[in-house]
């Protein structure tokens, strides 16, 4: 029999399951000593025909997290997907060198928004948002934009660029969420842990 202290969980809260192959979110829960385990789910990441990129990163985290919730019944999953928004482009992640062109041209002075879907559900209990942060980019020669490229930072990043590399020197401001930048919303997801109880559980502490 498991003993139990008032305010205490009966036994140890499962660790959260990160629907996602992103080194970046793995990062940012192991920096915050969450424990959690990795379950890369295969969705198709194909927008539909005049999807608001808003639209198209709730629909896919929800969709990720969704895949690998119906596989581990009773456990947390999250899951993100992020993009990035000009005019009316929506930018993923480059195929090849010409696009990461294509999309750095788009985006050097001037402003852009990058959109980060989250999902956190257990069975059917589903909580989701997107956060979006604005960033300005300071003008950038074909030639500098070579170079850049030519580094291979660009090329697994949404819009081409990784804000928290080379692609800093780049930037001139952000508004809003630096992490939701770099793929996971810190702030609105610690609310949301708090909100649920399950942040302190998972430190070993009662909620
Ligand atoms: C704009 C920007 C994006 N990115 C990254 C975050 C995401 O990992 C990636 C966008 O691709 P996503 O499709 O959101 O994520 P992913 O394919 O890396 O991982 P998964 O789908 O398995 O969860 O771009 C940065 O790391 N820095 C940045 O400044």
């Amino acid at each position: 029999m498991t003993e139990t202290q008032p305010g205490l969980p009966a036994m140890p809260q499962q660790p959260l399951i990160l629907a996602s192959s992103s080194p970046r979110r793995r990062h940012w829960l192991e920096a915050m000593r969450i424990p959690f385990e990795i379950q890369v789910p295969e969705v198709d990441e194909t927008p539909l025909l005049d999807e608001e990129p808003g639209d198209l990163v709730l629909r896919l985290a929800e969709l990720k997290a969704e895949v690998v919730a119906r596989r581990n019944p009773d456990r947390w999953v999250m899951a993100a997907d992020t993009t990035v928004a000009v005019d009316h482009h929506t930018l993923n992640k480059p195929v090849d060198v010409e696009d990461a062109v294509r999309m750095l041209t788009l985006i050097q002075d001037r402003a852009h928004q990058v959109h980060t879907g989250f999902c956190l559900q257990r069975n059917d209990d589903t909580h989701s948002f997107v956060d979006t942060a604005q960033v300005v980019f300071r003008p950038l020669t074909e030639a500098q934009i070579r170079w850049y490229i030519a580094t291979r930072e660009p090329m697994d990043k949404a819009g081409s660029y990784a804000i928290q590399g080379i692609g800093a020197l780049f930037i001139e401001g952000v508004e809003g969420s630096f992490s939701t930048v770099m793929g996971l919303p810190v702030e609105r997801m610690g609310d949301l842990f708090l909100q649920l109880g399950l942040l302190w559980p998972w430190m070993g502490l009662p909620r």
